[in-house]
């Protein structure tokens, strides 16, 4: 290296030191002065790690004046360049001695930096046109959002949160049976349309006995942080902002919280969300002549968000007309009258019928072709009705009847706005066993009853049923604090039996009254000394978690959870196998909400539900009605509600007699079982069956757990994520055969992602996720693996590169350059333009004569057979090459510039198509199917013209540039 004062040098280590001028060369070694910095460093002159700055004629290059010049010549004085040019300011003539450029520039372009000598590792290069690649890919994916949830691959969650996370503004009631995983549903819609960019506000209304088990689930299976806003949250907040709403992205409050304090409700209303997730939707009540509070703060919140979801498992549980009320919530246009939509259940019937005749038919009928054509009147299915009636069972017959099938549910099913899966059409869930145990009634309880009677002869029919069933209170009553009912209660001898029987079993213990489940816990305690965890309203939420936990710990914790009616709702028990039902709910959808904390994905045995209960007592009557007429406790009872709604009357008398009455009992048994067995066919045939063929997605489902669970198996992530890691400077321990420790290295080059300096544990393994939850699941979905690609494409890491070819077919010395250019397009994310116009790496590999060979010579390929240089020999070949390859990168930029316009045009294209075929699809639909609501189309055509619009803007940005030569070695 020729070194003289004056001239301008950049230290290849230090690069942040900005711009040296070589100040002094004494002897062997050098002094540069850095003035950005104001440093000084003395290099010895063999091994300096120092590249000399030259800029280039066409450059815009920065004085230390502050001017930007355009190089048009380059001459030299006493071994100093002197660049001569055109002023952008005033456009003067002038030159620029290399002295006097800025002190403090920083090389961001590939060009500069790799003129500038700092060229990156061969692996960082590789790496980075790797992540451009991976980048590309996930833009696009379908499966993006749904991969990354640390849970099973359950086919029929995949299909829903598919079916609706891709729809802009979803409005959907998630209705699964109890325990069949709406609460993952839900957190996959959300996931998935956070990741697309189709929301970003999230507001999730919970009852609060929930909210801490909505917290934590959002947060270990879809990492996401929501923030639980109750009064001390927004009081604090106020101090600060006017709208404590405003102060986060993804909140989660209580249905009590939100509806009792009209400020916080209209704040929350004028806060801006994207979607509203609402669970245990059936406390919403409405009826013609009432709506509850609970509703109104919905309804009102609804109005003004986008996106709503609601949830409940059991949407008929305070009548049908609630049910009603709710998917008026969803689309008040379409439901707002009763009766209508009473008779339009009805019609589910025929279409049921078609669509099973259809699935089960092996030949086609020309009666079921007739009312095919009928339903599918604005479509031509001749093709499909053909294809059927030839070919048997083909593919293309099986095809065509998928396709037909779709066709008919997408006309006439609800399936665009309510999904509900069921165990029947699930399969694969344990067996539920009914352990009723008689124990005679203490006198104590009969007098006490005898006496409630005798007063209370003309009270309400309510008030009397409530006496019988739950005779403790009665009795508590009239005696006050001075007696304990549990001293004598039979139903404590038998439960601390049971419980000594079967320990160290979990038992869960539900009642329907906070006061009972504090006298069963002192009872278990004074009485046999056991160990019980109690929940009931009356504690506070963070007493009830702790409860919780305390019972799902395995060591040290206890054997017994004893809850109130309020422990029946959405919680997790599955780890228990024991239910005790120490009194029964009156209500079916109550009775299957308590028996659902156990019979819930993820249970492994088989349940065993204890019913103690008083001989020949209205107990016994509520038992043999809930088991004889509804066989309620074996299995799901979808028809519980409509049933009791009929037969109230007659059961409430039974329930409120002071005498049992066999025969009226024996009649009313039979009545409703009749009653339960014909609403159980019909909806089996009618709307359940429409419902479960809509809501389970089928084929298409179980494709999409196919495929997800094929990326898990690819190994491209871990191999991406070791180089990644290796890079950065994170070390990897393993720890496991299926997970490893991460640690920050010495050298770690940034902050991390969810790297916390005591390390961290990862997996790629889902099953290793799902066993162990202090374990980070890692997917192309999580944001360590997000934040790595932000980081490596962010950054110029791996922006320039130099390479040798050793290749004695090839002159020596010849030598090509490699250019990543990439696609950019800037759009709000909620148009998702990455689906047709993703940010793509278009690549260009030319040799000496401007030819370019990409075409011919893939990435992978080329870049096995390169070999990596030195820092100081990749310095000296572009100091040699530089003035040759300048030239070339205009070329190469035009040849980009071709690529992008084609690029650009099948964007178009591929948008167009998709964007037109489904508005087309909805707007024909639109005509049968009131379901469809007018705003997605229109949303529909908005996004087709803000599409194009931003396509047409896409531009090329340089990204990376690597130099290669030939060598023979
Ligand atoms: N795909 C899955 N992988 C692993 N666990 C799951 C999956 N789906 C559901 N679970 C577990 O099964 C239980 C029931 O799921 P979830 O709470 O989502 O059901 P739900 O339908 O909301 O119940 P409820 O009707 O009681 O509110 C939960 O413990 C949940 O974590």
């Amino acid at each position: 290296m020729n070194f003289a004062l004056g001239q301008r040098w950049i230290s290849d280590t230090e690069s942040d030191l900005g711009l040296g001028t070589l100040v002094a060369i004494e002897g062997r070694m050098l002094t540069v002065l850095f003035p950005a910095t104001g440093e000084t460093r003395q290099y010895a002159q063999a091994e300096a790690p120092l590249t000399r700055v030259t800029f280039n004629i066409g450059d815009e290059i920065k004085s230390a004046d502050g001017f930007s010049l355009l190089v048009t010549a380059i001459a030299e004085s006493h071994s100093n360049l002197v660049y001569s040019g055109t002023r952008t300011d005033n456009g003067e003539k002038t030159e620029l001695k290399e002295t006097f450029l800025d002190h403090f520039i920083s090389f961001n372009k590939p060009q500069d930096r790799l003129f500038a000598g700092q060229i990156d590792r061969f692996d960082h290069f590789t790496l980075r046109y790797q992540a451009w690649q991976q980048q590309h890919r996930l833009q696009q994916s379908a499966l993006r959002g749904l991969q990354g949830a640390r849970m099973s691959l359950i086919p029929h969650q995949l299909y829903i949160a598919e079916e609706v996370a891709s729809r802009h503004a979803p409005r959907v009631l998630l209705a699964d049976e109890v325990g069949l995983g709406k609460t993952i549903e839900a957190g996959l819609i959300i996931h998935q349309q956070l990741l697309c960019g189709l929301a970003s506000r999230v507001l999730i209304v919970v009852p609060e006995s929930l909210q801490h088990q909505w917290l934590v689930e959002m947060l270990r299976r879809f990492n996401l942080h929501f923030s639980v806003f109750d009064e001390e949250r927004c009081q604090q907040s106020q101090l600060d902002v006017s709208n404590p709403f405003d102060t986060a992205q993804l909140v989660l409050c209580s249905l009590e919280f939100i509806s009792s304090n009209k400020q916080w409700l209209e704040q929350a209303q004028s806060s801006d969300w994207d979607l509203l997730v609402v669970d245990e939707a059936h406390h919403l009540a409405w009826s013609a002549e009432h709506a509850s509070k609970e509703y109104r703060c919905i309804e009102s919140l609804a109005q003004d968000t986008a996106g709503v979801i609601l949830l409940t498992a059991t949407p008929d549980q305070l009548g049908h007309q609630s049910h009603f009320a709710r998917l008026r919530l969803l689309d008040p246009d379409r439901f707002f009258d009763y009766q209508a939509f009473v008779d339009e259940e009805q019609r589910y019937q025929q279409i049921a019928n078609t669509a099973n005749q259809l699935l089960s038919a092996t030949a086609l009928s020309a009666t079921l072709a007739e009312e095919l054509r009928q339903l599918i009147s604005d479509a031509d299915i001749s093709t499909e009705l053909t294809l059927l009636s030839q070919s048997g069972q083909t593919d293309a017959a099986a095809q065509a009847r998928q396709q037909l099938l779709a066709k008919l549910l997408d006309r006439h099913g609800t399936g665009r706005i309510l999904f509900r899966n069921s165990r029947a059409s699930i399969k694969g869930f344990p067996l539920r066993h009914a352990l009723p145990v008689a124990l005679a009634m203490p006198e104590q309880y009969q007098n006490a009853l005898k006496v409630h009677h005798n007063l209370n002869k003309n009270s309400p029919v309510a008030a009397r049923v409530q006496a019988n069933l739950f005779p403790e209170q009665v009795f508590q009553a009239f005696e006050g604090s001075a007696s304990q009912w549990w001293q004598f209660d039979p139903r404590i001898d038998y439960l601390t039996t049971l419980l000594k029987q079967h320990k160290p079993a979990k038992f869960l213990v539900i009642c329907a009254a906070a006061a009972t489940a504090l006298a069963l816990e002192e009872a278990l305690r004074q009485k046999e000394g056991i160990r019980a965890a109690v929940f009931h309203e009356g504690m506070s939420i963070m007493e009830r978690d702790k409860a919780a936990a305390y019972f799902s710990q395995e060591d040290y914790s206890a054997q017994v959870l004893v809850c109130s009616e309020i422990g029946s709702e959405g919680r997790n028990f599955q780890f228990a196998r024991h239910l005790v039902l120490f009194d029964l709910p009156l209500n079916p959808d109550l009775l299957e909400q308590r028996i659902g904390r156990l019979d819930r994905i993820g249970q492994q045995h088989d349940i065993q539900i204890h019913i103690p209960y008083f001989d020949n007592s209205a107990q016994q009557v509520l038992l043999n009605w809930y088991q004889q007429s509804l066989n309620a406790f074996a299995h799901t009872c979808q028809t519980g509600r409509v049933v009791y709604e009929q037969d109230a009357p007659a059961l409430l008398a039974l329930l409120s007699a002071s005498q049992p009455d066999t025969a009226a009992e024996a009649q009313l048994i039979t009545q409703s079982q009749q009653r339960h067995q014909q609403l159980q066919q019909q909806l089996e045939q009618g709307r359940d069956k429409l419902l479960e063929l809509n809501s389970a997605g089928g084929e298409r489902a179980r494709l999409l757990a196919a495929d997800i669970a094929k990326m898990d198996a690819d190994v491209q992530l871990p191999m991406f994520m070791f180089q990644a890691w290796d890079l950065l400077g994170v070390n990897q321990e393993d720890r496991s055969d299926t997970s490893m420790v991460l640690t920050p290295a010495e050298h770690l080059r940034c902050a991390y992602p969810g790297l916390a300096d005591e390390g961290v544990t990862v997996t790629f393994d889902r099953n290793t996720a799902l066993a162990q939850e202090d374990i980070q699941f890692l997917s192309w979905d999580h944001p360590m693996v997000t934040g790595t690609l932000d980081i490596l494409l962010n950054d110029n890491l791996g922006n320039t590169g130099v390479a040798l070819l050793p290749n004695k077919a090839l002159p020596v010395g010849s030598y090509f350059i490699e250019l990543i250019y990439i696609v950019e397009v800037s759009a709000p994310a909620g148009l998702q333009i990455g689906r047709y116009l993703p940010s793509t790496p278009v690549r260009l590999l030319v040799d000496k004569t401007g030819k370019d060979l990409a075409a011919k010579v893939p990435f992978d390929h080329f870049n096995r057979q390169l070999k990596p240089v030195g820092r100081q020999t990749a310095s000296k070949l572009v100091n040699a090459l530089q003035t040759l390859i300048h030239p070339l990168l205009g070329n190469c930029e035009t040849a980009a510039l071709q690529q992008l316009a084609e690029l650009r045009q099948a964007a178009l294209h591929k948008m167009q198509h998709s964007l037109t075929q489904e508005q087309q699809r909805l707007t024909a639909l639109r005509q049968v199917n009131p379901l469809i609501r007018a705003q997605e189309i229109d949303m529909l055509a908005s996004q087709q013209q803000q599409l194009t619009d931003y396509i047409g803007k896409a531009r090329l940005k340089l990204d990376a540039l690597r130099v290669i030569v030939v060598s023979h070695d």
